[in-house]
């Protein structure tokens, strides 16, 4: 009798919430017709060619365009909380704000101050609410509710009898996982809101342990500042670097799904646009690219190239041609001198101009022309007026002699060109970097044009500032006509970016110069959205920059990241304890100090949503080993099935047919989840050929994987093969062993040749 009286009271409350439901989604169709009818009418909108009124059109097409891309993201599950106050007010909790006709509030944006209540009330401290329900939907239609009662008292008497549900968070927690994040917006914690609702200005440190949910609140967290800040987040963008280009597929769907788009998702690989930094270093290498040093070996490297003659430059020129058969032949030729005492002149007045290689160049370029074109006219008895030397030295650059003579002195470099350059020559390496010894040079050292490694790209990044942007040969030689054009525009975009630096305190960061800011600041072409333009643009300054699994980022990586983000606006979420790379954080302070003189909020995330309590057991066995002292988080979860250690050797043909067999059996026990074989490195190959799959690598049932490229993923079932392996791989092999058993959400089982690393012996083989 009470079952059946509590259905219908449940029955009387889906139906009463699918009322307010399907009004929420009238509301959201209707807002759509409206933007779209907008966005038709500004296309239409005639402009008489105006290239201001087409500019004008081409914004406001572009605000409309962006909008409806928002609206047309929020449709699944566009309502899913509702809130209910001891005043009897109640209010629906969504992806978007949403009005009705009369100018009712229908839903309330999840990232609004008057959300709030819903993610921060617990039963402890519930504020002024009685009740929070989370409502789930499929399509439009509501399937479920999950209510918390903070005071029974104080709830109409109707809802009384209408409580329903389970805990919503255990409830998300126990969905298979899709082999994407997914996105948390309906429960979201209140110790990662606050996290999420942090301000904008300043830098923030979120360490938390493995599962704790740090890269769904960096994620939200970015949705949040763009709805709180939209007019300068949208314009400037926000960056999110991960750790992987994986990863960046892994999280790729949460912000379009929350409806945000300006937001440029990249690796430390990709940072540097036009090189896709896949290949890895050898620790030794990884080390020696992430510390700071290689800024002076960099410098230096870029010295080097810069050359003077050890007596006098001497070119040849041609002074007189005549046409033979048709072709133009030199009949005579003149030997031009420049003094020696010229040409060191003109290198360090160059040199010392504070200016980047390739503008420093023009001077140096112009110093010589100028040498050369006088010994000519004293040569040739001509006059040497200011006019006549001008036209003199743009004749003298048009000669192939010329030019190569003092390329070879002061080359136009690319970034590519230095960094390649100096990494395979034994003897530019030396001379650059003579602190280093033999053996750490040889690990430096490889082939010209060997492919990029992630540890190239803040090499390529800082050869970059160093060298500027090429400028035209023809600039050189001529009039500067041009570059005097654009000097007044540059002029005054530095008096602008000078008022920038000053204001954020970086004025005496040599990092960056007034001039380099100025270029980012320049005024965007409107047909492009922001996050594209960003990602094209090395010297694009983001509003906000977020880093996930922060920890594996080298000094020189966080060199490459600040310049992108004059502002220091910054979250930055990591764990300490799972740093991999030899390159990567012991400390955030140590590694952020140079950037943000201790100027850090920090927040710590301590519970585990991701890694049930009977595999934690078994990771904090393997942290109290590897990082005496350091806490594991707590697990929400619990009632997994037991970790177990199996014995077989992979490398055997018995033993890969056994892991085959494990492989099929977890799949099975799993249903439709999906499942990693985490594997030492040196084994990756042999095992992938194992397990073939077709297609994205997040898509396959089974995904054959290094600790590396694990980092920052989650699976329904991890089979960790030879942790022995993984311990010894690197010096910090015992964090990549904690890495990878807190990759499973519900199953763990660790294969082993012969006898289990001690740090496991709680796995019975
Ligand atoms: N509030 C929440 N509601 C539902 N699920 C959550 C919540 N917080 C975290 N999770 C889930 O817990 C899992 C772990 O989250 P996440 O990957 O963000 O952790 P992490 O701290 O980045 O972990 P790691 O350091 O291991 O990379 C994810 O599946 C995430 O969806």
């Amino acid at each position: 009798m009470e079952i059946r009286q509590h259905e219908s009271a449940l029955t009387a409350a889906l139906r009463a919430e699918q009322a307010h439901v399907t009004r929420t989604y009238e509301r959201l169709d209707a807002v759509r017709r409206h933007t779209r009818a907008a966005l038709e009418k500004a296309y239409g909108r005639e402009t008489g060619g105006l290239h201001q009124a087409r500019y004008e059109r081409e914004v406001t097409a572009g605000e409309y365009a962006r909008r409806l891309a928002r609206l047309e993201a929020v449709e699944h599950g566009l309502c899913f909380g509702r809130i209910d106050d001891a005043d009897g007010d109640t209010r629906y909790i969504g992806r978007a704000g949403l009005r009705d006709a009369d100018g009712e509030i229908v839903l309330t944006d999840w990232r609004a101050p008057a959300a709030r209540p819903f993610y921060t009330a617990t039963p402890g401290d519930p504020g002024t609410l009685v009740r929070r329900r989370h409502l789930h939907t499929r399509d439009r239609v509501v399937v479920g509710l999950d209510d918390e009662v903070f005071d029974l008292e104080r709830l109409a008497e109707g809802e009384r009898r209408a409580l329903v549900g389970e805990a919503a968070l255990l409830a998300a927690l126990r969905r298979g996982r899709t082999g994407r994040m997914g996105e948390v917006v309906a429960t979201i914690q209140r110790e990662q809101d606050r996290v999420i609702r942090s301000g904008l200005a300043g830098a923030l440190v979120v360490q938390g342990g493995p599962g704790t949910g740090k890269t769904v609140a960096a994620l939200h967290r970015a949705a949040f500042l763009l709805y709180t800040h939209r007019d300068v987040l949208e314009r400037r963008g926000v960056l999110i670097v991960g750790p992987n280009a994986t990863f960046s597929r892994y999280i790729g769907r949460v912000l379009p799904s929350l409806g945000e788009t300006d937001v440029v998702l990249s690796s430390v690989g990709q940072l540097y646009p036009g090189v896709h930094a896949v290949a890895a270093d050898s620790p030794v290498a990884a080390a020696l690219k992430g510390d700071l040093d290689m800024v002076r070996v960099l410098a230096a490297a870029l010295r080097d190239r810069r050359r003077v003659p050890d007596g006098d430059l001497e070119v040849d020129v041609p002074v007189r041609t005549s046409l033979r058969d048709g072709v133009e032949v030199v009949v005579r030729w003149m030997t031009l001198r420049a003094g020696h005492d010229d040409c060191v002149r003109a290198r360090d007045r160059a040199a010392h101009a504070r200016l980047p290689h390739n503008a420093a160049r023009k001077l140096f370029v112009m110093d010589m022309l100028r040498a050369l074109t006088l010994d000519e006219a004293r040569r040739l008895d001509a006059p040497d007026t200011e006019e006549d030397l001008r036209h003199a030295r743009r004749a003298l650059w048009a000669h192939e002699q010329v030019r190569r003579a003092l390329d070879a002195l002061w080359p136009p470099l690319t970034p590519e060109e230095l960094v390649a350059g100096l990494l395979s020559d034994p003897a530019a390496l030396e001379s650059a970097a003579p602190g280093l010894t033999p053996a750490e040079r040889a690990a430096l050292l490889r082939p010209y044009g060997a492919p990029w490694t992630t540890g190239d790209v803040p090499l390529l990044d800082e050869a970059a500032e160093l060298l500027g942007e090429d400028i035209g040969d023809a600039e050189a030689a001529g009039t500067f006509s041009r570059a005097e054009r654009e000097r007044a525009e540059r002029e005054a975009d530095e008096r602008y970016a000078l008022g920038v630096l000053e204001y954020t305190g970086l004025f005496e960061d040599d990092m960056m110069e007034a001039a380099a800011l100025a270029d980012r600041h320049r005024a965007p072409a409107p047909e492009t959205t922001t996050a594209e333009r960003a990602a094209a643009d090395r010297r694009w300054a983001y509003g906000h920059v977020i880093v996930d699994e922060a920890q594996e980022l080298s000094a020189m990586a966080w060199r490459t990241v600040m310049r992108r983000v004059p502002a220091r606006s910054l979250t930055i979420v990591g764990d300490l304890a799972q740093t991999g790379s030899p390159a990567g954080a012991r400390s955030w302070g140590e590694m952020l100090d140079p950037y943000l003189e201790g100027r850090l909020r920090t927040e710590h995330l301590l519970v585990n949503y991701r890694t049930p309590a009977e595999i934690m057991e078994v990771a904090a066995d393997v942290l109290a080993a590897v990082a005496p002292g350091s806490q594991p988080p707590e697990s929400v979860r619990d009632g997994g099935a037991p970790p177990r250690a199996v014995r077989l050797d992979p490398g055997l043909p018995g033993g890969r047919a056994a892991l085959t067999d494990l492989v099929r059996d977890e799949l099975a026990a799993i249903g439709e989840g999906r499942l990693a074989v985490i594997v030492p490195d040196a084994r990756h190959e042999a095992l992938t050929a194992l397990f073939p799959r077709d297609g994205d690598v997040l898509d396959s049932p089974v995904a054959v994987l290094t600790v590396t490229a694990a980092k920052g993923l989650e699976f329904d079932a991890v089979v960790v093969v030879e942790p022995g392996e993984i311990l010894t791989q690197s010096p910090l092999g015992g964090n990549d062993l904690y890495v990878a058993i807190t990759r499973a959400t519900r199953r763990l089982t660790v294969t082993c040749r012969g006898e289990a690393p001690p740090m496991l012996s709680r796995l019975r083989l």
